[in-house]
């Protein structure tokens, strides 16, 4: 039997709810007031929040969330009891208290279950939970938050032993400083696996921060601050003078329908694999989008309405995609182009074939057929490139030669919070240069670090570069995966004129205090991995040398943070990858997979015909790059290096491409997706300035 909770208490939570809504209000007018301040110079800081990309929604919802959030704290402090917090009455009283607020309407979703098309918000995928894998949904968990307070406040003392935790910086100069010169290159891998990385964690997962206002907030001012957790470089760096203080602002939140809770973070795009990218993560953006895949003479990205990056002259300009973080490198946005290229040429060739279809359907099928490519070529070639064959096989990542796969609906496709902090795993990939090669030249060599964020390098050889960056992504090997990252990222990442940086690896484990996460060595367990002990012996899955550099900042090994712990893992046999991060990929790519009805290898009318999907399965991104680009050859596995005798070079004519008459529909599956006329609904989305 439950327990009634007294009515003084009942009447407290009311009160505590009216004054959280309050306080929203106030949160959403200080924000328009900040809105219409004036922007501040750029700073290295302000560079790292527009990378973070800011919608309005997300904004928000991120308000109504840190009321909700807030009020639950306030009751703690009031003397609810866990028990009586967790008892649903409480939060139901919260929950009906916020319902007249805009965010908080009830959606109720009718569900299309014979659509043959994606929603481009993600809703629907899943028909019993419509929410699930949906932008601006709460980021799944693996594992429990542990905030210090509870509920919402980052971590910054041991679990363990009570002492502080050591600081980010001085984690970053013991285990991930580069030692050498240059970084170790890796042997077997081309820089493919890096852009691809980077390119497929910007479909799954981008994390709002608490605040939109670029560059106003200042966290080193304003420590105390709910939005904020500076980092305070200790003295004597290497690299940044004394004093330094990064102005780290903290993600948002968001709740699943307003329901109260600890705080969870935001994501703002589709947790699917679903090229959302390329075509954004809402109608709005998709309509938009369609309509400009390439500029005007088809080489070049489209401009966005505001400039959004870095400017060299008036001849270039910043690129509208799918994604905001489209140019935070320039082969980064030679991905996009080419993704953009393969829809076009999808698209032209489907018009050959099918001169009766509607423009809709050309779009939606060239659309489905895109994306379907690309999974097959995430699943079948970039993952077991590095990934262990016995996590491929234990999560059911590899795609079946004939036949159609099983989709699990009670499988949360949702991105784990987790993997946003473990799959930058590939900030170890990163190059400390960006490259050109140029048919018949010498190849042309750039730092990165004048290119974050800015596009000039792709308007170079007549808009042509793009097609040399892959060339060289493809030819060209990359820095080894170790937990050496080079110092571009982690002493010079988004460096200003005047020398203002930040560093990659404080970032991405203040991010990890920041969002609640638990240690590396509680995932170890959740692998089923042999647990860590207080002695620096029981990480057994480190080598010598990284133990030594761990030990040199932690106290104890059970509070290592995930990320250092997972990049300084020893590589599994058969992987470039360590046993841990082997596992939180593989279990989040099995959800991407079998949770998404949509997925390539599932029956029409969400899936293909037998004879369709025989067809995608011929994809490799060494056809892709064949059929966008007028180039004679490519190694036919292109995550690895070319090599003469097991990956040799072979013409593009050799490649097989895919055949789009087995694209003639014996049914008619177009069914609207409740889109008015297309044309009309962008005119007005242009009058909105949505982009
Ligand atoms: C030049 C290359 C790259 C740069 C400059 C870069 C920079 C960044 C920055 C600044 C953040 C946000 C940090 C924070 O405030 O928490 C971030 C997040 C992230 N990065 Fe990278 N990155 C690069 C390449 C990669 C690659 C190759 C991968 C994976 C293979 C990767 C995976 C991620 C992931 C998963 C996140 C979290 C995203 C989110 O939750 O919104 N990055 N990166
Ligand atoms: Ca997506």
């Amino acid at each position: 039997l439950r327990r009634e909770i007294p009515p003084q208490k009942q009447n407290h939570a009311i009160r505590v709810m009216e004054d959280a809504k309050q306080h929203y209000m106030q949160l959403l007018n200080t924000n328009d007031e900040l809105e219409r301040q004036l922007k501040e110079k750029p700073k290295a800081h302000s560079k790292h929040q527009s990378f973070h990309g800011r919608d309005k929604k997300a904004h928000s919802l991120s308000l109504v969330s840190r009321a909700i959030v807030g009020s639950v704290g306030a009751l703690k402090k009031l003397g609810f009891t866990p028990e009586e917090l967790r008892d649903g009455r409480v939060f139901d009283m919260i929950q009906t208290g916020f319902r007249d607020i805009k965010q908080c309407n009830k959606n109720d979703y009718v569900c299309d279950a014979e659509s043959p098309y994606r929603t481009p918000d993600g809703s629907c995928n899943n028909l019993e939970n419509p929410t699930w894998g949906k932008r601006f949904q709460p980021q799944r968990r693996i594992l429990p938050a542990t905030y210090e307070n509870g509920f919402d406040s980052p971590l910054t003392r041991s679990r363990y032993t009570n002492r502080t935790l050591p600081n980010p910086r001085t984690i970053s100069n013991s285990v991930h400083r580069q030692e050498g010169d240059a970084p170790i290159m890796s042997n077997r891998l081309s820089l493919n696996v890096f852009q691809t990385g980077q390119y497929l964690n910007h479909d799954f997962i981008s994390t709002p921060l608490e605040t939109d206002d670029e560059g106003k907030l200042d966290c080193c001012k304003e420590r105390n601050r709910k939005e904020c957790f500076p980092v305070l470089i200790p003295k004597g760096d290497p690299h940044f003078p004394d004093g330094t203080c990064f102005n780290f602002i903290r993600s948002a939140g968001s709740t699943a329908n307003c329901r109260p809770g600890i705080k969870e973070q935001q994501n703002q795009v589709t947790s699917y694999i679903d090229l959302s990218q390329v075509y954004g993560s809402s109608m709005q953006q998709e309509e938009r989008l369609r309509h400009l895949m390439m500029d005007a003479d088809g080489k070049m990205l489209p401009s966005p309405r505001k400039n959004t990056c870095q400017i060299t002259n008036t001849q270039e300009h910043c690129f509208l995609a799918g994604d905001a973080r489209v140019h935070e490198n320039p082969s980064l946005a030679s991905y996009h182009v080419l993704f953009a290229h393969l829809h076009n040429n999808l698209a032209t060739n489907l018009e050959k074939v099918h001169a009766n279809w509607t423009k809709e359907r050309i779009f939606q099928e060239a659309k489905k057929i895109n994306v379907a490519m690309y999974q097959h070529v995430v699943y079948n070639e970039f993952l077991p490139s590095f990934m262990s064959e016995r996590a491929l096989k234990r999560y059911n990542l590899k795609s079946n030669k004939l036949g159609y796969s099983t989709y699990d609906s009670a499988l949360d496709a949702t991105t784990a919070n987790e993997l946003g902090i473990a799959f930058r795993f590939g900030h170890s990939l990163i190059p400390s240069d960006q490259v050109l090669v140029v048919p018949n030249k010498p190849v042309e060599v750039f730092s990165l670090v004048p290119n974050f964020d800015n596009p000039h390098l792709l308007f170079l050889h007549n808009k042509s570069a793009a097609e040399y960056l892959l060339k060289w992504l493809f030819l060209f090997s990359g820095p080894e995966m170790d937990r050496e990252i080079v110092p571009e990222v982690r002493d010079r990442l988004f460096e200003t004129p005047n020398g203002q940086s930040l560093d990659l690896v404080v970032l991405n484990i203040q991010r990890g205090r920041d969002h609640g996460l638990q240690p590396y060595g509680e995932y170890r367990k959740w692998c089923g991995l042999s647990p860590l002990t207080e002695r620096f012996d029981s990480l057994v899955d480190h080598d010598e040398k990284s133990i030594k550099r761990l030990r040199m900042v932690y106290n104890d090994p059970r509070d290592i943070d995930l990320f250092p712990g997972l990049v300084s893992e020893k590589q599994e046999s058969g992987s470039s990858i360590g046993k841990t991060l082997n596992c939180i990929i593989g279990s989040q790519f099995q959800r991407f997979k079998q949770g998404d009805r949509y997925w390539y290898e599932n029956p029409p009318p969400a899936g293909f015909t037998p004879d369709q999907l025989n067809e995608i399965r011929k994809s490799t991104l060494a056809m892709i790059m064949c059929m966008s680009f007028d180039i004679n050859q490519i190694q036919r596995d292109a995550f690895k290096l070319p090599d003469e005798t097991n990956n040799p070079m072979i013409k593009c004519d050799d490649i097989p491409k895919l055949d789009l008459t087995k694209w003639n529909f014996s049914f008619e599956p177009v069914k609207s997706l409740g889109v008015p006329v297309f044309d009309e609904l962008s005119k007005i989305l242009r009058s909105f300035g949505a982009f």
